[in-house]
């Protein structure tokens, strides 16, 4: 993206934000709360509009990607959403551009989530962490080559978290872009390829080579020292 400023009820949310993603990976957003990371994944979903500024997707208009591709995305959690009366089998089919394979998709999409076994269920009945689950299913069913997640793990419990991480390294290993929003800064540190810190603007942008020299960075973005927690995910740690 290319100086995009995004301006919502004629404040400045999102001021001159400029970066790129060169190649494949794992692609980290943090930034504090109100710092307008979600606002500036919803202009990258093209459910918003820049007030200046251009986005591109695979060398695409966002826009002109966004007609002819499905990019998987699973947004910020909304109380809206959980009370909707649908079969978990329809939300996940609502990540498929196209009906062909659909069931093996379908399933396969919520064996991996750990939730094959609620596919007939009413979405409503399921508990919050449960129905994320659901909601990462159909972010990934269609096997998007880009997957855009804000906050995914918000409501999954540990064990849940760590499934989660695993599924994204090895979508990660299998050639998908994930662009992720977390706080979980530790996270970011230990596997992604660069972190986009935002705060209105971009603060600052770090890549795997310099992540270990963080500090100056969680000053800047925090106002305050913060000493992540590390993660080994699935390495028995
Ligand atoms: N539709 C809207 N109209 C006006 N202001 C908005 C709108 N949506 C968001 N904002 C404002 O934009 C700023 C950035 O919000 P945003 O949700 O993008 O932040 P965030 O970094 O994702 O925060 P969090 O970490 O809390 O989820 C906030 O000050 C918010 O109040």
């Amino acid at each position: 993206m290319e100086n995009v400023t995004v301006v919502l009820n004629g404040q400045e949310v999102i001021k001159d934000v400029s970066f790129s993603i060169k190649k494949e990976g794992l692609y980290v957003i943090v930034g504090p709360n109100g710092g307008g990371k979600t606002t500036l994944v919803k202009t990258i979903m093209n459910l918003l509009k820049p007030s200046s500024g251009s986005i591109h997707i695979f060398d695409q208009p966002n826009h002109e990607y966004l007609q002819r591709n499905v990019v998987g995305y699973l947004p910020q959690r909304s109380s809206f959403r959980r009370s909707f009366p649908i079969r978990v089998y329809d939300v996940v089919k609502m990540g498929l551009r196209e009906g062909k394979n659909e069931k093996d998709l379908v399933l396969a999409a919520l064996e991996k989530v750990g939730m094959r076994q609620f596919s007939q269920a009413n979405f409503s009945t399921l508990s919050g962490g449960q129905q994320q689950r659901v909601l990462i299913a159909r972010a990934i069913v269609s096997h998007p080559k880009l997957l855009v997640l804000d906050e995914p793990v918000t409501g999954l419990d540990y064990e849940s978290q760590n499934e989660f991480y695993l599924l994204i390294k090895s979508l990660v290993q299998d050639g998908t872009t994930v662009l992720m929003v977390t706080h979980d800064v530790g996270f970011a540190m230990d596997f992604s390829d660069q972190i986009f810190c935002i705060n209105r603007t971009l603060v600052c942008h770090v890549s795997a080579q310099e992540k270990f020299s963080m500090d100056s960075f969680l000053v800047k973005l925090y106002g305050y020292g913060v000493k992540p927690l590390t993660h080994r995910h699935g390495e028995g740690e």
